[in-house]
């Protein structure tokens, strides 16, 4: 089991997000995460990361309990063991594609070659070699969430967490994403985790849950409407 999400209690200031919730995610599996706007989904998302707090229960990545984790730790292995997809891209406007693909594996300790080269790697398996020297202000939205996706699997992680990677995407851009975001994952041996409120991407996962009210449900993907 890659993921394993135990009697989760999740809360902001004033109300509780989620209350005991269960999630399993095996190596190569992939599940969505759907419920209405302000429903906690990006909370839930950013617990597991280990950048929102836990009020109870337990998270274990790859036999890990991050729960357990002191923030220094945490922030330790969710560089090395986890990618992190968000809804804007979030790259570094200073930096060309493949130094963005690049940083990551240098904040690991990485060579500026190894990295380099790993960067071009994945930049091609996103189809996106050709614009490896360009900066995110010349590139499409389509186009920078596939750098993003090459930064979040250039270090061969076993858990990439996409929030709402699709949100501001088109109709044939989300779908090249969404299959690129898959696949590769499926081919990696690793589980994808992500939060949609596109009907059609939650339909393409093997699991989809529909957190509501503070209850986390496995619903059937063609069910998820909010
Ligand atoms: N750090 C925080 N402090 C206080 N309130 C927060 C914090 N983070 C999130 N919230 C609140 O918690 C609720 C859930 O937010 P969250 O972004 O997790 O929902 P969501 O389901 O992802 O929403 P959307 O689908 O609109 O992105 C919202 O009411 C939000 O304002």
């Amino acid at each position: 089991m890659i993921l394993e999400v135990e009697r989760l209690h999740v809360t902001v200031p004033g109300r509780p997000l989620l209350d005991d919730g269960n999630l399993c995610l095996r190596a190569g599996e992939t599940a969505a995460i759907v419920g209405p706007s302000g429903s906690g989904k990006t909370s839930l998302l950013n617990a597991i990361a280990g950048l929102h707090p836990v009020d109870a229960g337990r998270i274990i990545i790859e036999q890990t309990e991050v729960t357990n984790l002191n923030a220094k730790q945490r922030a330790r292995f969710r560089l090395s063991k986890l990618g992190l997809v968000f809804q804007f891209g979030e790259l570094l406007p200073e930096l060309s594609a493949v130094e963005n693909v690049a940083l990551h594996a240098r904040l690991l300790g990485w060579g500026r070659a190894e990295a380099e080269k790993q960067g071009l790697h994945w930049l091609d398996r996103m189809g996106m070699a050709s614009h490896a020297h360009e900066h995110p202000a010349s590139l499409s939205g389509g186009e920078i969430q596939r750098v993003a996706l090459a930064r979040a699997l250039v270090h061969r992680p076993v858990l990439i967490l996409a929030d709402e990677p699709t949100g501001m995407l088109d109709e044939e851009n989300t779908k090249l994403v969404v299959d690129l975001l898959m696949n590769t994952a499926a081919d990696e041996g690793a589980a994808v985790l992500l939060t949609t409120h596109d009907l059609d991407v939650a339909a393409g996962a093997d699991h989809c849950f529909r957190l509501t009210a503070g209850a986390l449900h496995r619903v059937p993907g063609a069910e998820a409407a909010p």
